[in-house]
């Protein structure tokens, strides 16, 4: 019986996390779930699998929930919620699947008590990797990825040796726009950005996949859970999110992780791991595919993933400041307050303008962060 904590358990990584969960009542046992606004759902939640530990995202948000859940659950909120739900519980294993580097504190304080992490909110390795990682380190903990890229790169590194890796690439589908010039992005609308071609995924990451800053991120979050040099990460646009990613061997060799696009398969992998189960997905039929398309990544067309190979080559909080000032953006755009391509201008604009710190402690990278929220919003 593993205990789980999800962070994030309303959205869309969260709600497959507690499918996933249904499917195997006797495996698993939820202890704690940190919602954010949506009360709705987090109260079906709670009603269904009876968490001791539950959070949401204010006070007033809190005292609702209290008269809507079995009485006895114990009701937090704010940052203390989260750490409460991340840390404060008996789960052995937390699902992190907040947006954004929020998720950055909670994942440390659960990594500081020992919890195995299955990450999903890829923000917190951009943030501040070298912490997250030399943490997990230091206390003997896994970081099991839940970003499907990343969990096809952990498959297909299986038994094998670092040494003989050649390079890994990291497959995008082009997102939103992907059959679009940049010519045509210039008046392109919210409604249009969020219909991703292959996944139903939150809003923030939808709008990244249209920009390629989700690759981007990826880039740096491989970079950080697979130690490997930026030299040796590629990425190849695919448009049918088939093959999921690939590792090249020395030996020219290529091993890749295939499958129909959906999280619940990472997600159980991750809870699983290293046992494989069965999931209520459909299996790939490859005859009746027929065909898989690769194209060469353009990185003048996509201005996001060349700023994040160049701000994880410069290191320290250059990435912590390209993650914050792409968050403030992209909130921007759903707000109707920037068009779309103003998105990468404002990333690049407070990348000019930041000092880099090298080797920062948390202090300096939440420092950094809000000095980047900030000049993202001026
Ligand atoms: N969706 C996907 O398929 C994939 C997602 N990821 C990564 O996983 C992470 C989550 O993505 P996704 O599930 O799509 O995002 P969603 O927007 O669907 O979900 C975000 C979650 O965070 C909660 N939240 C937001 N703000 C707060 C807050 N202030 N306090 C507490 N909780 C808060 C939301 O709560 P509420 O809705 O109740 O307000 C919700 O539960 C991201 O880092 C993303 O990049 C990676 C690979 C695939
Ligand atoms: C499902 C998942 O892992 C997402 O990160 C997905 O990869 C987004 O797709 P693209 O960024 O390739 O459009
Ligand atoms: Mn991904």
């Amino acid at each position: 019986m593993k205990r789980i904590s999800i962070l994030g358990s309303t959205g869309s990584i969260g709600t497959q996390t507690l499918d996933v969960i249904s499917h195997y009542p006797e495996q698993f046992i939820v202890d704690g779930l940190a919602g954010g606004h949506n009360l709705k759902l987090l109260s079906e939640q709670v009603g269904k699998f009876r968490p001791r530990k539950v959070s949401v995202a204010t006070k007033d948000l809190a005292d609702e929930l209290k008269t809507l859940v079995p009485a006895g659950t114990e009701i937090y909120y704010g940052d203390e919620g989260l750490l409460q739900v991340a840390a404060g519980t008996d789960a052995d294993f937390v699902v992190t699947a907040l947006v954004g580097s929020q998720g950055l504190r909670p994942t440390l304080a659960a990594i500081e008590a020992g919890k195995q992490i299955g990450l999903a909110n890829k923000e917190t390795l951009v943030s501040a990797g070298h912490l997250v990682t030399a943490a997990a380190q230091r206390r003997g903990v896994k970081l099991l990825p839940i970003d499907s890229e990343h969990s096809a790169i952990f498959q297909c590194l299986n038994g094998e040796s670092m040494k003989d890796v050649r390079k890994i690439t990291l497959t995008a589908s082009g997102g939103s726009f992907r059959d679009r010039t940049r010519e045509q992005l210039k008046d392109v609308t919210v409604e249009q950005a969020l219909q991703h071609p292959n996944w139903s995924m939150g809003a923030k990451i939808t709008i990244d996949s249209a920009t390629m800053m989700n690759k981007g991120l990826e880039v740096i979050e491989a970079h950080w859970l697979f130690e490997m040099p930026y030299d040796r990460i590629d990425v190849l646009i695919h448009p049918e999110s088939i093959i999921h990613s690939f590792v090249e061997y020395e030996d020219c060799s290529i091993i890749a992780q295939l499958g129909n696009p959906d999280m619940r398969v990472p997600i159980q992998y991750a809870l699983t791991y290293p046992k494989r189960m069965k999931t209520p997905t459909q299996p790939l039929k490859l005859a009746e595919v027929g065909k898989l398309h690769f194209r060469e990544m353009d990185y003048e067309r996509y201005p996001c993933l060349q700023m994040a190979f160049d701000s994880g080559r410069a290191g320290g909080t250059a990435t912590t400041v390209f993650n914050a000032a792409n968050e403030v953006a992209v909130d921007r755009f759903l707000k109707g307050e920037i068009s779309f391509l103003q998105i990468e201008d404002v990333i690049a604009n407070v990348l000019n303008k930041h000092q880099i710190v090298m080797n920062p402690d948390l202090e300096e990278i939440t420092a950094a962060d809000a000095w980047a929220r900030e000049a993202a919003r001026s």
